[in-house]
């Protein structure tokens, strides 16, 4: 099967191994308090975070330790890069020596888009262990999506270590690494998409009057309904066949209706020709930052 869910067996392996993060922001605050928010030690998480500011920040917040980016290699087993692409190198090289001067086996897990493992194997030493993850922010709420892929060096056991760690923070599938810039343009980038979607149907309802307060909780109300009755369908079935979400939509639409009328209007106005427009340019994004370093 393309995707396989594993297993939950949450924070048995994990509730000892030390985490390094590197690079404080968007995402690795977001992984960063999924983990802490599912029962983690906060002493078992060190981040390293290029502004002082921020590092404060998320020390004071999280309870977690800031230290350089090579003593919270050194300290770790798991070493999580969450730099911008552009800035993994010089990230990996300030951790230099650490590998091998280190006595346990760490394992090194990118979340950058588009850097490919055997980029990534290229500046660490021969033989470490890389696994490619495209999370999303929604692990900030334990709701997030992340796909794993193993480099050439990272075993069996190492893909399903950081698959342990990362199940506390949301769903978790292994794929081929083929998949991952298709992947970043989905569920990577997708929490973007959902947010423009809520902006632009909080406007509309606007211009046809409703105050904005109300019009917001209709529209979060309504996608938080809908995606709920998904997950419903799926505990029932144990599967979410793509012609659930047809009939789901068929149910809401009446011969003649409200919302034939407005489909219609997507149809008119491009809606699916710019879905897949704008997955194909995340996508052909994700590859060229993976040829720009
Ligand atoms: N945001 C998202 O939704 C997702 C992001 N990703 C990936 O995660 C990575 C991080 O993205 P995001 O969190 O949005 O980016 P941010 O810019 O928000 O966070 C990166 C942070 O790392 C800091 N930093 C840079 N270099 C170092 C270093 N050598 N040591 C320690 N800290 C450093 C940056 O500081 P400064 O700004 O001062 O340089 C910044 O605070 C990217 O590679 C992106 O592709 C993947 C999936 C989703
Ligand atoms: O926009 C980006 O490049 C990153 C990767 C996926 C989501 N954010």
């Amino acid at each position: 099967m393309f995707i396989s869910r594993l297993p939950g067996s949450r924070g048995t392996l994990h509730a000892m191994t030390n985490i390094a993060v590197i690079g404080g922001g968007r995402i690795g605050e977001a992984l960063i308090a999924g983990l802490l928010a599912s029962g983690r030690d906060p002493r078992t998480v060190f981040v390293s975070e290029k502004s002082s500011e921020r590092a404060t920040q998320l020390s004071r917040r999280f309870g977690i330790r800031t230290l350089s980016a090579r003593d919270a290699a050194e300290a770790a087993d798991t070493i999580v890069v969450a730099v911008k692409p552009g800035d993994v190198e010089s990230a990996l090289s300030e951790i230099g020596d650490v590998f091998e001067l280190s006595d346990n086996d760490k394992v090194v897990v990118s979340l950058a888009a588009g850097l490919s493992t055997s980029w990534l194997e290229s500046k660490v030493p021969a033989g470490t262990a890389v696994v490619r993850v495209m999370p999303n922010t929604p692990m900030l709420v334990g709701k997030g999506m992340c796909v794993v892929s193993a480099g050439r060096y990272a075993t069996d056991e190492n893909v399903a270590f950081v698959s342990e760690l990362l199940e506390p923070v949301g769903r978790v599938a292994v794929m081929a690494e083929s998949a991952l810039d298709a992947v970043t343009a989905v569920s990577g980038s997708g929490p973007a998409y959902f947010f423009l979607m809520v902006e632009a149907m909080v406007d509309a309802a606007v211009a046809l009057g409703l105050p904005r307060p109300a019009a917001m909780e209709l529209v979060v109300q309504t996608f938080l309904g809908s995606a709920e009755m998904f997950l419903a369908e799926e505990k029932q079935t144990g599967t979410l066949p793509s012609a659930v979400a047809s009939e789901l939509r068929y149910a809401v639409t009446s011969p003649g209706g409200t919302t034939a009328a407005a489909l219609a209007e997507f149809e008119r106005q491009g809606f699916r020709a710019a879905v897949l427009d704008a997955l194909g340019a995340a996508r052909d994004r994700s590859v060229k930052l993976g040829e720009l370093y």
